[in-house]
């Protein structure tokens, strides 16, 4: 997969050299290209942004310094079918989900936008909506300064799901929200820790036994903590 973010913070990305997503960049799994939006701007100022029109609080990222920097990196990217899609992570975006993250992990190219200020100006999203899959998305319902900390989630989120990223494809089978259901709790050694003892189910050495509890305290934990993932309430067991 080819990943590419345009960003006034370029440096901020510096840390995806480090760990699984910097061991699937040498392995060649993941191509990162990071682009300064100040590097396609033409002033002496290296202008970014400008005063809304219809005028309000704050500056409004220009459309032109976008333009170059999207080109350059889409070059003559051919119709939106087969061009990259393009993110701007946004509180006015659709919700980042897992099954967001499994969608775009299937992609080849992604290139992601971050947007500061107030946000960009429209007209980037209009445009390039007919050269590529554009999508606002939202990481949750708060606001940011900007896009990179939203971007570098949904760059681990999506590329630990790229084949051969994480060691063993099956821890990414039994977690939070894979199957819709909140994750269970685990335990290691020691078996007692300041008083506080491992439930013996999962000392028993009885799989079909442990399933079944780790299943119900996923059931639990969703019930307390994440019903709205519930289709409808649980029915308690019969006590
Ligand atoms: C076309 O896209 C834009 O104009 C985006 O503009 C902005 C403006 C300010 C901040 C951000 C960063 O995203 C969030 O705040 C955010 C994402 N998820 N939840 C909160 C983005």
């Amino acid at each position: 997969m080819r990943i590419d973010i345009v960003t006034i913070f370029p440096e901020f990305f510096d840390v995806l050299d480090l760990s699984l997503l910097g061991k699937a960049r040498q392995s060649g799994l993941i191509e990162l290209g990071v682009h300064n939006l100040r590097d396609h701007t033409h002033d002496r100022h290296r202008t970014v942004d400008d005063t809304p029109y219809g005028g309000g609080a704050g500056m409004v990222m220009k459309p032109e310094p976008w333009g170059d920097a999207l080109d350059s990196i889409l070059g003559d990217a051919p119709a939106a079918d087969e061009g990259p899609t393009i993110i701007f992570p946004s509180p006015a975006g659709e919700q980042f989900t897992q099954a967001t993250a499994r969608e775009l992990a299937e992609e080849s190219h992604l290139v992601f936008g971050c947007g500061r200020y107030e946000g960009i100006d429209q007209r980037v999203v209009d445009h390039y909506a007919t050269r590529g899959r554009v999508r606002l998305i939202s990481l949750g319902d708060y606001v940011l300064n900007g896009g990179e900390v939203a971007v570098m989630a949904m760059i681990e989120a999506v590329g630990r799901l790229i084949p051969g990223v994480v060691g063993n494809p099956q821890s990414l089978v039994e977690e939070s929200h894979e199957d819709g259901l909140l994750e269970y709790p685990s335990y290691t050694k020691p078996n007692e820790w300041r008083g506080l003892s491992v439930p013996p189910v999962l000392l028993s050495g009885n799989h079909a036994a442990i399933a079944a509890w780790r299943h119900e305290q996923q059931l639990e934990r969703t019930r307390l903590v994440r019903p709205d993932l519930l289709a409808e309430p649980v029915e308690s067991p019969a006590p």
